[in-house]
């Protein structure tokens, strides 16, 4: 599991081949060209470089809306005859304008978790009604917006939230359409940071200790709410869909004891995102969209036999899997050092003009990644590598392990794949490095989805 704490680096395996399969670590485009650079949707890595430099997030813009549509066909296919699903983009993973248009195209909703989201997807052009708002500490502001955009749903994870919903919308005279976010006590994900469903944790409203039921209560008790059902996420890069199971049937259980004792059968259940992806060679194939959903409508229809009700609107929220694998980081090499090691073996350490700022998961989760030469190819002996990024930071590693020609040098262009989810969107300006740009490559032409950060930009913010 790429996310997993481990106490020894990972092999130095080298990077796995582009295969252009949509389960492999790259971007199902990227091939090596004649001369043996890497060539993404028709463009020479060379070529990107030299025109927006280097470190960018280089998007495959086909990769992504083909997985942003095979997520909603999958899901349409496999709940057909149940009642129907809808798939959330989550936001969170890498929003901007364009994505947010084309994964709305390719036929999904989005999910947002702030105002910066929300703001992102209205800009657009997503109706009100595809959009959803999350938030364990969601602004006045926030949630003032999206009662004003008509946003789909806004998903309650407090008691206190409660009370702040039903008065804002009936100031506004409306009826604010919400779901209830319960934790379900599953632990699922690949690091203990991002799995979200287990009991001692800040997101949602507890299934066993009654807190969930007690929202629910609240909220049928309000007018001025609507209650449109319930949301489980139990975490994030998770391979195994089991523990989905157990947390579906958890929120359909409550559900049904709801209409029980009440005689209201909530229309809808999210069962979240968290679908995991390859970032190495090393990593398990992870689930096609297609298993997903099939797993997911599986065990609604089972669950609801067995309940007695009838089945819910089912709805998802895929963030890394749709946007992780579409995108690659770009870096050029600086300084190589050759370091002895406390076995006797040796290490080299490749320094690139990115790092941490642009990708916080190595030092943050202890993520694993891997690391291609990007602009030629190399007849050289492969040696243990460390990509290191440029920060005052020892923990400052892009990729642990990973065999690496033994004649890369400064100037050379290396490539990190599957960089979508949560590079950009996490990234910083420590040390006071401008943040890179996200370019989108389809059919031979690049165009700039979010342009790089200056120095002026930064120097802008202070204030003196
Ligand atoms: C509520 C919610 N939905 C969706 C997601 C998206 O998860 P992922 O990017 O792992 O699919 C997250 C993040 O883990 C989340 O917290
Ligand atoms: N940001 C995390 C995942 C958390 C997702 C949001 N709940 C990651 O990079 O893996």
């Amino acid at each position: 599991m790429s996310a997993a704490h481990a106490a020894a680096p990972p092999p130095a395996a080298p990077a796995p081949e582009p295969d252009g399969t949509s389960t492999g670590v790259w971007p199902t485009s990227v091939r090596r060209g004649d001369d043996g650079a890497l060539v993404v949707a028709g463009v020479d890595v060379r070529d990107i470089a030299a025109e927006h430099g280097t470190p960018a997030y280089v998007l495959d813009e086909a990769d992504l809306r083909g997985r942003a549509r095979a997520y909603a066909r999958a899901f349409a296919a496999a709940f057909a005859d149940l009642a129907g699903a809808d798939v959330y983009y989550a936001g969170k993973a890498f929003l901007s304008v364009a994505v947010a248009r084309w994964v709305h195209d390719e036929g999904l909703r989005v999910d947002t978790a702030t105002g910066g989201e929300l703001a992102v997807a209205l800009r657009a052009g997503v109706p009100g009604g595809h959009i959803g708002l999350h938030g364990n500490n969601k602004s006045v502001d926030e949630i003032v917006t999206a009662l004003e955009q008509g946003v789909g749903r806004i998903v309650v994870d407090s008691l206190a939230e409660v009370d702040v919903v039903a008065r804002l919308a009936a100031e506004r005279g409306v009826r604010a359409p919400v779901m209830v976010r319960v934790t379900t006590g599953v632990h699922a994900g690949g690091h203990e940071f991002i799995a979200t469903a287990h009991e001692d944790q800040k997101f949602g409203l507890s299934l066993t200790s009654g807190a969930a039921r007690k929202a629910v209560d609240e909220i049928l008790a309000r007018p001025d709410l609507d209650l449109v059902g319930l949301h489980s996420h139990i975490g994030s890069q998770i391979m195994d869909l089991a523990g989905f199971e157990v947390a579906a049937r958890a929120v359909l259980g409550l559900r049904a004891q709801v209409a029980a004792d009440t005689g209201y059968l909530m229309p809808e259940v999210d069962l979240g995102g968290g679908y995991g992806i390859a970032y190495t060679g090393a990593d398990a194939t992870p689930p096609t969209p297609e298993e997903v959903a099939a797993a997911l409508a599986g065990v609604v229809r089972r669950a609801c036999a067995e309940l007695g009700t009838a089945v819910p609107r089912v709805s998802v929220e895929p963030g890394r899997s749709i946007v992780g694998p579409s995108a690659l980081t770009l870096y050029t090499v600086g300084t190589v050092k050759d370091v002895q090691l406390d076995d006797g073996g040796r290490r080299t350490y490749v320094s690139v003009d990115g790092g941490m700022s642009d990708n916080i998961r190595p030092a943050l989760y202890e993520a694993d990644y891997t690391a291609a030469l990007a602009g030629r190819a190399s007849a050289a002996e492969a040696v243990p590598s460390r990509v290191v990024g440029k920060h005052c930071e020892s923990g400052d590693i892009v990729v642990r392990g990973v065999a690496l020609p033994a004649d890369v040098a400064a100037g050379d262009l290396l490539a990190v794949p599957a960089t979508g989810a949560y590079g950009r969107s996490m990234a910083s300006n420590y040390n006071l490095v401008p943040r890179p740009p996200v370019l989108a490559v389809r059919d031979g032409a690049v165009r700039v989805l979010v342009r790089r950060e200056t120095l002026e930009d930064l120097l802008a913010l202070d204030q003196g």
